[in-house]
């Protein structure tokens, strides 16, 4: 049973993690609207993790049946609460979905501050076989339009190492997992099949999903967006689309061994098009309603189909299972106790 305050068994972090739980957890719920006839615990399991980006801080195709207050991990306490919820119309009462707001249901996380680790850690630890994220992207190419949909396969790293991006990078546990196929190919291939529940709020007008082995996600650091000269280079360096945040969250789901894929969802043209104005906030939020309401026609379609049918890379967990325990390169004998407990948080019970 996952209950707030969260109880993990991590000796060294127990008192001041549930401590800042508490506090985080008062915060957030004297914040936030919380029906108070949804109960706080959860006592089954989850199936699939989705992280809501910028303008997306919920679905509607989803029926909340708990919000657990946001988790304390080792990495941590998640950006939100989680909010664990069946879906609307589907045949299988029993597929149930975690939901994360990346920036807090306030937007008070910045991209750098985005507590990533401890994101991806709760969604492992509830034991999510795959994870879903949107994303509000700016495109770097005339043919993806404000409003289409794209599913990247490759990224550029443009963040400046201000961000703690990995499981394994500390004394005591070091490892280095394969990041050649950065997205669950399985995963995108399944989400693409969907791509005609996009509309325009234009009915002259078309919404596209764009998937390609070779189209790439530029990852900045922020906040301030790209300069022109920049922007140009990314087209140069075979950038399709820019954000700030699938960095390290592909790289944690990799480490987690989690299929994972990113919707991102174009609100503009960077600032690369010397006859038009570089991007601003304004141009984004323009675009957010008309993405919003695609993301929840496509999310909502997605998740109905993985209900009634399990796809195949949920159940074999897309050739990731146990993909980990080859990477890491310190002798077991070697690590701590609380280096153990960490791993187990994450269900990575190796040793
Ligand atoms: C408000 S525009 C910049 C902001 O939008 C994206 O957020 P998210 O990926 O969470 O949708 C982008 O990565 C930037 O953080
Ligand atoms: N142009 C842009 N650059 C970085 N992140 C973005 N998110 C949305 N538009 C963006």
């Amino acid at each position: 049973m996952i209950s707030p305050p969260y109880c993990h068994n991590l000796v060294q972090f127990g008192r001041l993690v549930q401590k800042q739980s508490l506090l985080i957890a008062k915060r957030e719920s004297s914040n936030m609207t919380h029906p108070t006839d949804i109960p706080n615990v959860f006592d089954g399991s989850v199936d699939l993790g989705i992280i809501g980006g910028t303008g997306l801080y919920k679905l509607e195709c989803l029926e909340a049946i708990a919000i657990l207050p946001a988790m304390a991990t080792p990495w941590g306490t998640t950006s939100s609460p989680i909010t664990i919820s069946k879906v609307v119309g589907a045949s299988d009462e029993h597929f149930h979905v975690a939901f994360i707001s990346r920036h807090g249901l306030h937007h008070q996380y910045s991209p750098s501050t985005v507590p990533f680790r401890a994101n991806m850690a709760a969604l492992k630890h509830l034991q999510c076989k795959a994870v879903l994220s949107f994303s509000a992207v700016g495109s770097l190419q005339q043919h993806i339009k404000p409003r289409d949909f794209v599913l990247p396969q490759q990224i550029i790293d443009r963040t400046k190492g201000i961000r703690e991006s990995s499981y394994l990078n500390d004394v005591g546990l070091v490892g280095h997992v394969g990041f050649g196929e950065p997205f669950s190919k399985a995963f995108a291939q399944y989400i693409n099949q969907f791509q005609d529940v996009l509309k325009h709020s234009d009915p002259e007008d078309s919404c596209a999903l764009h998937l390609n082995n070779e189209t790439t996600v530029v990852c900045m650091e922020g906040p301030q967006f790209s300069t022109r000269a920049e922007s140009k280079m990314y087209r140069m360096l075979g950038g399709d689309v820019i954000n700030m945040s699938v960095l390290p969250e592909a790289k944690l789901a990799r480490e987690c061994e989690l299929p994972y894929q990113m919707v991102c969802m174009s609100t503009d043209y960077d600032a690369w098009r010397d006859e038009a104005e570089p991007v601003t906030v304004e141009t984004v939020m323009g675009n957010l309603h008309n993405n919003s309401s695609n993301a929840n026609a496509l999310a909502s379609t997605i998740i109905t189909h993985m209900a009634n049918d399990m796809p195949e890379f949920m159940i074999t967990g897309d050739g990731l299972k146990g993909s980990l325990k080859f990477s890491i390169s310190t002798k077991p004998s070697a690590m701590s106790k609380e280096t153990l407990a960490k791993l187990k948080f994450l269900h990575l019970d190796y040793w």
